[in-house]
């Protein structure tokens, strides 16, 4: 079997792309645009896997409507929990500081599930990162809301930006929280016949 390199990414994250680019992957990217509405009584990581699995669906097809070549597809899904609540992406600031408010000075977990779509096969793995806030001031919260950095990032940080300051530790996968875990996402990959480094 010949080594592919060309793989799809169902996801319009600059953070997953850059990630991809890393372990020198040819990146085509392919729109899967979903309802992110959670179910009644879904978990955080069932939600994140179920997620991941639709934007692979979502992405396929818009593959085969663009007449693509077949190859792979990855496509992976982000989502914060704390006390059993989702957290999302925040609609507002005022979502987003009481997300903040609810981090500070404790832990929440990351979780970030991707699938991998190769004609009727589907693989998936799931990422679980507890993160430890320390206790945030009004005015460091404030601060970070002007930034803009929250908006479009579950739980309402990145961790790779100027949330940074924020992390006393973490306990899992730096990268899980960044959007997509460099290292289930290379085992994962390996199985469809990529090679890494
Ligand atoms: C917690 C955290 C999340 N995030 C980002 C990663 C994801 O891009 C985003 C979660 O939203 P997702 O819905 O997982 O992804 P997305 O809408 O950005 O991209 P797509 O669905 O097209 O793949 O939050 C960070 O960048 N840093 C962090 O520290």
């Amino acid at each position: 079997m010949s080594v592919p390199s060309l793989l799809y990414l169902a996801s319009g994250s600059p953070r997953r792309r850059e990630l991809l680019e890393q372990l020198g992957l040819e990146l085509k990217r392919v729109p899967a645009d979903i309802d992110e509405t959670p179910r009644e009584g879904e978990t955080a990581r069932g939600y994140a896997l179920r997620l991941a699995i639709e934007k692979a669906a979502a992405g396929e097809a818009a593959r085969l409507a663009q007449g693509l070549p077949a190859a792979p597809l990855l496509a992976a899904d982000t989502t914060v929990t704390q006390d059993g609540e989702l957290f999302g992406k925040p609609e507002n600031a005022a979502d987003a500081r009481r997300m903040l408010e609810a981090f500070s000075g404790r832990s929440h977990r990351v979780i970030t599930a991707i699938a991998v779509r190769d004609g009727g096969t589907v693989c998936t793995a799931v990422s679980e990162t507890e993160v430890w806030f320390k206790t945030l001031s009004a005015a460091e919260i404030d601060r970070y809301l002007e930034s803009g950095e929250p908006f479009d990032k579950a739980g309402a940080y990145g961790i790779q930006g100027r949330a940074a300051v924020f992390v006393e530790r973490i306990a899992g996968s730096y990268t899980g929280v960044v959007g997509l875990p460099v290292y289930e996402t290379a085992q994962l990959l390996s199985g469809f016949g990529y090679r890494f480094p």
